[in-house]
């Protein structure tokens, strides 16, 4: 039994055989890097009246507006939100300096291969047989014990600007449950694992700054191979440099432009559980360029350990069965450890007729 997120990663850890390559030397993309079926996946260049919902939190109409993206979309960017500027800024600045670093400093703060923690690549990288343009540094509670092996004297500034990051995001991460849960048409008292305040007390979270450095050959270089996010929601920043695509239906691969000050929230697969499939996790990748460095700092939210979530009593009836089976977080990320893309439809309890056939399927093979 996972009872903890730290147990579902030491059952499954992720051994990446690879050396870290040194992207700031690099002229060339290397065969293990260069994605040979990348033109194969369906993009499109997003015709004008397909564009992300871009939701101003304070607009009355806030809540129809979030049920309605994560409906048809899975993902909407937020303004409004309550995030300082200057706290964005600050947080990009803290992962710009991390990633500055040689790249024998930054192997110092290894992520081990049954932690959470730390730097290294992304993790999904073991199903793939090409590795991925980018590097990414996890932090799950408190930042200070990789730090300091990163700046043994003045580690307390990256510190305080994550510590002060975190605790933005969680409240953040809470409101944004409340609009989503309450477009759906859910109250406090409907959640059991929320206080009589509406808070998610016990809620666990982990902070993933991603980069992606400039890259000699980027048609044929993959940042971040598509995925959804195995949480409840992901609230993510990125820097002024395009690269993230979300999957839409019928219209393919859509750039999500990156809007100074808004931040990126996508319905995570717990999220997908929780509202019985009507809010479906979005799946995205990250694209990489020949210029710049791109950079992105995602909130990854989630329940408390203890809490088994399922389709919500509210939104069953006898027209509308439970597709879930009950999974607290570590569980499933355990199924997501071992099957990837394939989890959510693992932890499925019936078939819907006429379900499409899954599109992830296709897209995460590589070959
Ligand atoms: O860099 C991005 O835009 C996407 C990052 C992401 O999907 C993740 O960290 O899960
Ligand atoms: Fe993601």
């Amino acid at each position: 039994m996972l009872s903890k997120l730290s147990d579902a990663f030491r059952a499954y850890p992720v051994e990446l055989h690879h050396k870290q390559l040194d992207f700031s030397s690099a002229e060339e993309l290397p065969d293990s890097y260069a994605w040979t079926e990348l033109g194969e996946y369906p993009s499109s260049h997003c015709p004008s009246k397909e564009s992300l919902p871009i939701i101003d939190l304070n607009d009355p109409n806030a809540l129809k507006l979030i049920g309605h993206a994560c409906k048809s979309w899975g993902v909407y960017q937020v303004t409004n939100h309550g995030i300082p500027e200057e706290l964005l800024h600050d947080v990009e600045r803290a992962a710009k300096n991390l990633f500055s670093l040689p790249v024998q400093q930054k192997l110092k703060a290894s992520r081990s291969p049954e932690g959470i923690s730390g730097y290294g690549v992304a993790k999904i990288s073991a199903f793939f047989p090409k590795q991925m343009w980018s590097e990414g540094f996890t932090i799950m509670g408190s930042p200070m014990e990789h730090a300091r092996r990163l700046w043994p004297q003045d580690y307390s500034l990256f510190c305080d600007v994550i510590e002060k990051y975190q605790k933005e995001m969680k409240q953040l991460a809470e409101r944004l449950m409340w609009f989503m849960l309450g477009s759906l048409g859910l109250t406090k008292e409907d959640i059991k694992w929320s206080s009589p305040k509406g808070e998610f007390t016990g809620a666990v979270a982990a902070l993933q700054l991603n980069s992606y450095p400039a890259c000699p050959d980027p048609d044929r270089a993959m940042g971040l191979a598509a995925h959804t996010d195995s949480t409840l929601l992901t609230i993510l920043h990125q820097n002024n440099t395009s690269g993230l695509q979300v999957l839409k239906e019928g219209s393919g691969w859509i750039t999500v432009p990156p809007l100074s000050g808004a931040l990126v929230v996508n319905v995570g697969d717990l999220f997908h559980i929780l509202s019985n499939g009507l809010y479906p996790s979005v799946l995205h990748r990250a694209m990489v360029n020949r210029t710049e460095h791109r950079l992105s700092v995602a909130y990854l939210y989630g329940p408390p350990s203890w809490v088994q979530v399922s389709p919500l009593p509210e939104l069953i009836d006898s027209n509308h069965p439970p597709l879930y089976k009950p999974v607290t977080w570590s569980e499933y990320l355990g199924t997501k450890a071992k099957h990837f893309n394939k989890a959510l439809s693992l932890v499925r309890l019936c078939a819907l007729v006429n379900e499409l056939p899954d599109v992830s399927d296709s897209i995460v093979k590589v070959s």
